[in-house]
C-alpha cells in the first residue's frame, strides 16, 4: 500500500449512480478503481457456488481470504473485467439475486476484517477513487476527499428498473423498490461498519441531478482540495 496516493471515497445506497460515477472520475483523472461492492458480490456468488452457507461466518472468512480474483482495467467506454477461479465473472454476479447475498454475508464482522487489508492494497499512485458503504468510515477513513451520494429510494428503483430492461431483463419496479429498500435497511441497520456518512463526507442528493451534475459537483470540490 502507498500511504501517500489520495483517495476519494464514494460511498452511498443501492443505485445512488457510486459506480458510474467512480469509473467516470477514474478516468479522468487517471487513478485506480476500487469497486468494494464487486467483492462483497463475489465472495457471495463464489460461496453459492460452493455450497457454503451465506450466514456460516467461519467459512466465509476463509474463503474471503482466499478468493482467487483479478481485476483486469477497463479499456476507454468498457466495464472492468472481474475474473473469479479463471472465469469471467463480471456480468454474472451482477444481478439482484446475487446483490442481496452480498449485503447478507457483508453484515458479518469475520468477512469485512478478512477483506479489509485486501480493499487497502487497491491504493496506489497516482491515486484511487474507492466506492461502497465504508470507504469514508472504516477502509479509508484519511481519505481528502469523501463523497456520500445518496437519490431517492424511487429513483434509485426507477434508474435500476431502466438499467435491467436495458439489459433484456425481465423485472417488475415494484420487487426492485422492494429489494432496494431491503438492501437499505440491511446495509443500515448492520452492527458493523454501516453504511452511514463519515462526519467528514460531502452529501450529494442526486435525485434531481443529471450523472454529468454529480460529476461537475464532484470536480469542483477536487479543485478545491487541489486533487484535480
Ligand atoms: N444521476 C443519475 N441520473 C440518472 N441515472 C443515473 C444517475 N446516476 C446513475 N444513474 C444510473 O443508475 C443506474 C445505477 O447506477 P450505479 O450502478 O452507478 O449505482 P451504484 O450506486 O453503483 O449501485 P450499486 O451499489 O448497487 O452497485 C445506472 O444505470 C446508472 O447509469
Ligand atoms: N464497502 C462495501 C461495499 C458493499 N457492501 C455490501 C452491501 C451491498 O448491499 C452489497 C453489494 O454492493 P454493491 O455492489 O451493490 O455496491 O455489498 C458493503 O457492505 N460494503
Amino acid at each position: 500500500m502507498n500511504a501517500q496516493a489520495p483517495v476519494i471515497t464514494i460511498d452511498g445506497p443501492s443505485g445512488s449512480g457510486k459506480g458510474t460515477v467512480a469509473g467516470l472520475i477514474a478516468r479522468e483523472l487517471g487513478w485506480k478503481l476500487l469497486d468494494s461492492g464487486a467483492l462483497y458480490r463475489l465472495l457471495a456468488f463464489n460461496a453459492t457456488n460452493h455450497g457454503v452457507d451465506l450466514t456460516n461466518e467461519e467459512l466465509l472468512k476463509a474463503l474471503a481470504a482466499h478468493l482467487d480474483v483479478q481485476f483486469i482495467a477497463a479499456e476507454p467506454g468498457k466495464l472492468q473485467q472481474i475474473i473469479l477461479e479463471g472465469e469471467d465473472v463480471s456480468n454474472v454476479i451482477r444481478t439482484e439475486t446475487v446483490g442481496a447475498g452480498a449485503s447478507m454475508v457483508a453484515s458479518l464482522p469475520a468477512v469485512r476484517e478478512a477483506l479489509l487489508q485486501r480493499q487497502r492494497a487497491f491504493r496506489e499512485a497516482p491515486g484511487l477513487i474507492a466506492d461502497g458503504r465504508d470507504m469514508g468510515t472504516v477502509v479509508f477513513p484519511d481519505a481528502p476527499l469523501k463523497v456520500f451520494l445518496t437519490a431517492s429510494a424511487e429513483e434509485r428503483a426507477r434508474r435500476r428498473y431502466l438499467q435491467l430492461k436495458g439489459k433484456g431483463e425481465d423485472v417488475s419496479l415494484s420487487s426492485l423498490l422492494d429489494e432496494i429498500r431491503a438492501r437499505d435497511e440491511r446495509d443500515t441497520q448492520r452492527a458493523v461498519a454501516p453504511l452511514k456518512p463519515a462526519a467528514d463526507a460531502i452529501q450529494l442528493d442526486s435525485t434531481e441531478l443529471s450523472i454529468e451534475q454529480v460529476l461537475q459537483r464532484i470536480r469542483s470540490e477536487l479543485a478545491q482540495r487541489d486533487l484535480a
